[in-house]
């Protein structure tokens, strides 16, 4: 199934209740948050009393993708805020296996995400504790940018590995996802696509929250 995860990196700040209510007026399956530090990632963006305001006002459950060193130790900040899905990267510094157990027995989902460089095999020993593996379509830290077509490679690559080994984890991609880009990342196994700037430019994001979804189902087949 394909999910939709408007990235609000790209909404108005001063609106975010309004935004994440039009979002899902608009059709989307999940809020994307991103989390950065101006530490992992050269910018600062959202942190734990938001994550926490929008849980109260969302009516879809929270995506957090946290561009932090030291998720580990933010983490239990996080969950409490009401994080349903927490996603950290692997280049991060924390244990990755501690920082998935934290997550899962806090009551979220647990994803981690890969930075263009990193190669698919480095998440393969994690994949059966894992609900999601996010790979990279841009460098993180920035929204707006041109979506990387040599990571579709690596999409496959984790794909081929669940399917080998029978285990169901989401394929999330984030970075430069639009109706042109979804049908190529689909086609290569990711099923729950990220898109900021090409959501939030338009006027009414009904419209091309179900041009991505339409344009990636159909390449899924
Ligand atoms: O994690 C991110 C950047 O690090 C954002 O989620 C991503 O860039 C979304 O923005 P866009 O769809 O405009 O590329
Ligand atoms: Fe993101």
């Amino acid at each position: 199934m394909i999910l939709i995860s408007p990235s609000i990196l790209s909404s108005d700040f001063a609106n975010l209740a309004r935004e994440v209510g039009a979002i899902a007026d608009g059709g989307a399956d999940l809020v994307h948050v991103d989390v950065m530090d101006g530490h992992f990632v050269p910018n600062i963006t959202i942190g734990v009393p938001v994550v926490a305001s929008l849980k109260k006002v969302s009516a879809l459950p929270l995506d957090v993708h946290l561009m932090i060193s030291d998720p580990l130790f933010y983490t239990p900040a996080f969950l409490k805020a009401g994080s349903d899905m927490i996603t950290f990267h692997l280049e991060s510094g924390s244990d990755v296996s501690k920082t998935i157990d934290a997550i899962r027995s806090g009551g979220a989902k647990a994803g981690v995400a890969l930075k263009p460089a990193t190669p698919a095999e480095a998440v393969f020993p994690y994949l059966d504790r894992l609900d999601m593996v996010l790979v990279m379509t841009v460098e993180p830290g920035f929204g707006g940018q041109s979506f990387m077509a040599d990571m579709l490679p690596k999409i496959e690559a984790v794909r081929a590995e669940c399917l080998r080994r029978g285990l169901s984890v989401d394929i999330q991609v984030d970075g430069g996802i639009d109706p042109k880009t979804a049908p190529l990342v689909a086609k290569a196994g990711a099923n729950v696509l990220v898109a900021g700037s090409a959501v939030f430019k338009h006027e009414d994001y009904a419209e091309p929250i179900a041009a991505i979804r339409q344009a990636a189902v159909e390449a899924a087949g």
